[in-house]
């Protein structure tokens, strides 16, 4: 496999990893090509402001997390990305491998969607990329993943992002067969922010579903994938490639009237079927082939307009009504946000929806600095106990395991584990 073709600063024309003694032996500068070329470029300042101390790059070798990557793989090296180390990988999407990645003067933990170039060959694939990043430039709120840079290398545009480390949703069910109705409904009202928060900003996400809802440290929601999001007044486009993919979550109206109707209601309606999953453990509307309709999406639309919901006995009344609300096929006739946010199931998260766009905004940067500071805490913890009397190695590094470089033939970032 060829490696990264990154512009060495020191040796123009030169991208490959040689034998280098340190770990991180690659250092990614972002390219001159960009596909969204000056917005981009604004985005890179994120890191560089947060605080005045100093921090030297070896102490990230010392990190913990660096630590656990180097203890599992001694025998790579850890390559480097702009400023971030990347380790292990944390997710695959049909672009590319999202990698853990270290701000390696901060500590701070980040997600590298790491979008392989050859990956955009149609303008369809191009505008996902474009509409993801112009979306989550965008948006601010806790429960909507946070964009911290865009760096372009001629490979690869990595896409830098808040790190979920709390895994998807979907584990996170399957772990408990399903979820309590109470810590359901927290996670459902953090949705449901989320969701009142795009569509005030005139966006849909139109791709709503388990697997794009990842969970914090502290088991809160963040939505993810703004690939197929859309703007309110566009037409539709590639709707109907888009839930091709995951028809048990697309809105009976994209399918019926062929993706022509592209309203706010098509997230209501995707919504309920992830609330439904989270309370019942499984899909209301199943493609699974043994279902004999489940094959086929015109017939599985036919039986979803036809068919009466069904619960299980262990949903209460008021989670029942809800989700009536809001699986309801003509979209016209399903409950808009305002309903459901007043809805008695979830009063006990009624605070949540007390807040207009710019408190959300507001306390989405607050929790960021917050976490930033931590990070950055941490980092100088583990310098202090690098530099105290009684020093003892405090990475493989410093011990006898032995750090040997890739073969530079191997693509460091999308080879190592
Ligand atoms: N911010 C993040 N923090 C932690 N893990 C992440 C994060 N973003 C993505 N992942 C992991 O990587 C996986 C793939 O990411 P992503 O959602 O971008 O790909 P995808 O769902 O296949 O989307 P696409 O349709 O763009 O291919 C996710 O399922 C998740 O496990």
């Amino acid at each position: 496999m060829s490696s990264l073709q990154i512009p060495d600063p020191a040796h123009p024309g030169s991208s490959r990893q040689r034998g280098a003694s340190r770990p991180a032996s690659a250092s990614a500068q972002p390219s001159s090509v960009s596909i969204h070329q000056s917005s981009s470029r604004t985005q890179r300042a994120s890191h560089q402001v947060v605080s005045s101390q100093h921090q030297v790059d070896h102490d990230v070798y010392s990190h913990p997390a660096a630590v656990a990557y180097v203890t599992a793989h001694p025998r790579w090296t850890i390559p480097k990305f702009g400023p971030y180390l990347l380790l292990q990988t944390v997710g695959e999407g049909k672009f590319g491998k999202v990698k853990l990645g270290l701000h390696s003067q901060w500590g701070e933990e980040v997600a590298v969607k790491l979008i392989r170039r050859g990956y955009i060959d149609s303008s369809v694939r191009k505008s996902k990329v474009e509409r993801e990043i112009e979306v989550l430039r965008t948006s601010k709120h806790p429960n909507i993943v946070r964009l911290y840079d865009v760096i372009e290398t001629d490979k690869y545009i990595g896409i830098i992002l808040e790190y979920a480390s709390g895994g998807e949703l979907f584990d996170h069910i399957l772990a408990h067969r399903y979820l309590k109705e109470k810590d359901a409904a927290k996670l459902f009202s953090q949705l449901i922010s989320g969701v009142w928060y795009i569509h005030q900003k005139k966006i849909v996400h139109r791709l709503l579903k388990l697997e794009n809802l990842l969970l914090d440290r502290n088991r809160n929601v963040i939505i993810t994938n703004f690939g197929f999001a859309n703007r309110f007044e566009h037409r539709a486009d590639d709707l109907m490639q888009t839930h091709c993919g995951s028809p048990c979550y697309a809105a009976p109206e994209l399918v019926i009237s062929e993706g022509l109707y592209v309203g706010p209601a098509v997230d209501i309606w995707s919504c309920g079927v992830i609330l439904y999953a989270m309370l019942v453990g499984y899909l209301p509307f199943d493609d699974d082939p043994n279902n004999p309709d489940g094959d086929n999406i015109n017939l599985l639309y036919k039986y979803i307009v036809n068919t009466p919901l069904s619960f299980p006995d262990y949903v209460s009344a008021e989670a029942r009504d809800l989700l009536s609300m809001m699986l309801v096929p003509d979209p016209t006739r399903r409950a808009d946000l305002r309903l459901i946010m007043a809805h008695p199931w979830l009063s006990a998260y009624a605070h949540i929806f007390s807040n207009g766009v710019e408190d959300l905004e507001r306390a989405a940067m607050e929790q960021h600095q917050m976490r930033r500071l931590a990070y950055q805490r941490q980092m100088r913890q583990v310098a202090a106990a690098q530099s105290g009397p009684s020093r003892v190695p405090r990475s493989p590094y410093e011990t006898s395991i032995p750090v040997t470089t890739m073969d530079p033939d191997d693509d460091p970032f999308t080879s190592t584990p």
